[in-house]
């Protein structure tokens, strides 16, 4: 067991067994009792009584006897047969000490590689009183029983350094600031129990992780009549699962949602427009009418929607509404598979073409959406799952449908921008355009007003087209305001994305929209995003430049490229798109 399995176990045990933390100094105490001999030799002679810099020091101690052993077994390897394993044992405590008698805390660990191990099931020897002679100044706390500063952090896996959910004191940023020895673990991290702190664009394993301690700490909480029997420590933690808000919404008893999907300013709470001012419509039948009259005058329609909201919906536009209705059915039972199914298409990547998750990009994600998602490229290479069956032939169908209205309205907009109608299509190669369907799940959510289905953002391609089952949630910003949207049935709701906003310099802007959950039913929304070719960096149109006037706006970067950076920040509010035109990229 490394020290930071220790202390993962040793923080989530502690719920269990409050009266030997009861206060800061008996917390450093317990924990450093439970260290192995080296460690706890080194460590002891400091007398800290903070948590948080007793640990920082024993990750320390930690990694300079790794150190240590690795140029021992540098010599070994040269003289094996001499030696035997065994040996390489001894720095194993001789005298075990338990944090508690017949508790289930975690046993002593050794730092050495070779004997990483539990020692769970040794004799008890120490019985530990909890009350000491000094009287602690800060109150009691009602919810750990701990006397400790701030907020309690005791039965929420959170930092004890820093409070934040997404990792313990080892991978804070706080502790990253202050170290000053080169440490063998930053260098090796990958043998660890505990996933790398910032481990690389797409790396989002140490999230899925995290949801799973949210889960543990659910399952630990909710309502269940008996208190939870510990568990056992005579075996390893359990492996990394991943698991789903789905799982988290259907918990028995669940009334409250854990601390990590709460936001601070309330998103549901802020002001949403009263107005009663519909979304524009685009009639799609017009658009693509013989009658030169009826076109014009949509792709008029068409400019002033891109201009005045970049969001409306398009009526008319020839998809089945049995195909959207089984392309929602199908993506439903996909969210039903079970999590070892549904598992199977976790990607690694952002830019892996099959990808299930949750929240946005939990290795970033600071709070977690109430969100569990589905993305899969459909185009230029179509992708599906392969459970459930149907859904390649219906994903297929669908997305080849949906793409044939994206070329329309790419055209309508490059027309209305007084372009050639296949300037926007020959810049962006849409022959090869990058088609990617999210499918969103929003379970229902018990506190619907602290929790956010999916934070505000731009969308990163040329055009989105959206469609939702039953259940309202969406939310656009128009003039300053949240407004909801109750889409026309049957229609598909367009957004132009980030690339519309480049190929026209800045002339029609792509719109900031959210999602918002509820408390009683699922919602289902599949987005359909339309790019350029992955290999295209596109440049703002020429003619838009208007000699000088209108200078260049825009960075080109490769579409692909785009995607990556987009996917792999967090969603933080504002078009990503400002974000590298202010990075300068
Ligand atoms: O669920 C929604 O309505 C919004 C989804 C969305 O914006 C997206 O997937 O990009
Ligand atoms: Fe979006």
């Amino acid at each position: 067991m490394t020290v930071t399995e220790y202390e993962r176990e040793f923080v989530r045990l502690s719920k269990y067994a409050r009266e030997f933390v009861s206060t800061e100094a008996n917390m450093c105490k317990r924990f450093k009792d439970g260290l192995n001999d080296d460690i706890r030799l080194s460590v002891g002679v400091l007398g800290i009584k903070e948590f948080a810099v007793l640990v920082e020091r024993a990750y320390k101690v930690e990694d300079l006897l790794e150190e240590k052993e690795k140029g021992k077994d540098e010599v070994e390897v040269q003289d094996t047969k001499k030696r035997q394993m065994s040996k390489s044992f001894q720095f194993t405590s001789k005298r075990p000490r338990e944090l508690s008698s017949g508790s289930n805390f975690p046993a002593r660990y050794s730092s050495r590689s070779r004997s990483r191990r539990f020692e769970g099931s040794r004799a008890q020897t120490t019985t530990v009183t909890s009350t000491g002679s000094t009287r602690p100044s800060k109150p009691e706390c009602p919810q750990c029983g701990r006397r400790h500063p701030g907020e309690c952090r005791a039965s929420e896996n959170l930092c004890f350094r820093c409070g934040a959910p997404d990792h313990f004191i080892r991978d804070c940023p706080e502790t990253v600031k202050r170290e000053v020895i080169p440490s063998a673990r930053s260098r090796n991290v990958s043998t660890r129990g505990r996933p790398q702190r910032n481990p690389g664009v797409g790396a989002n394993n140490r999230g899925m992780y995290d949801v799973y301690l949210a889960h543990v700490y659910l399952a630990t909480t909710a309502p269940t009549g008996s208190p939870p029997s510990p568990p056992s420590l005579t075996h390893p933690p359990p492996p990394r699962k991943l698991t789903s808000v789905k799982a988290l919404s259907e918990s028995p008893g669940l009334s409250s949602i854990p601390s990590i999907y709460t936001f601070p300013k309330q998103p549901n709470h802020e002001p949403v427009s009263d107005t009663k001012e519909p979304i524009p419509t685009i009639d799609f039948s017009l658009l693509i009418s013989s009658n030169p009259d009826e076109r014009s005058k949509t792709i008029r329609e068409l400019g002033k929607a891109c201009r005045d909201w970049g969001f409306f919906m398009v009526t008319n536009h020839g998809v089945p509404e049995r195909m959207m209705k089984a392309m929602i059915e199908v993506c439903r039972e996909f969210f039903e598979l079970t999590e070892e199914e549904k598992g199977e298409c976790e990607g690694k990547h952002v830019l892996d073409p099959i990808r299930y998750g949750t929240s946005f990009n939990p290795s970033v994600d600071k709070i977690l959406y109430w969100r569990d998602y589905l993305k899969i490229f459909q185009h230029p290479a179509f992708h599906s799952p392969s459970n459930p069956p149907s859904f390649s032939e219906i994903a297929l169908e669908y997305s080849k449908r949906t793409r044939g209205v994206m070329k329309e309205i790419v055209r309508g907009i490059s027309e209305s921008l007084g372009l050639e109608d296949k300037y926007i299509e020959k810049a962006s190669r849409l022959e090869n355009c990058l088609q990617i369907m999210v499918a969103n799940l929003y379970p229902p959510c018990p506190q619907p007003e602290l929790a956010m289905g999916l934070a505000a953002h731009t969308d990163h391609g040329l055009l989105t087209l959206l469609i939702q089952n039953d259940t309202v949630g969406l939310q656009v910003l128009h003039k300053d305001k949240w407004v909801n949207i109750h889409p026309i049935p049957n229609s598909f709701l367009v957004n132009i994305g980030d690339h519309i906003e480049i190929l026209s310099n800045g002339k029609y802007k792509s719109v900031l929209h959210r999602a918002v959950v509820n408390d009683r039913d699922v919602r289902i929304s599949i987005a359909l995003a339309h790019g350029p070719a992955a290999d295209v960096a596109v440049n703002p149109a020429p003619m838009l430049l208007e000699d000088g006037q209108n200078p260049l706006a825009y960075p080109a970067i490769k579409y692909k490229e785009y995607v990556e950076l987009q996917q792999s920040s967090k969603l933080d509010g504002k078009s990503y798109l400002e974000h590298i035109r202010n990075r300068g990229i």
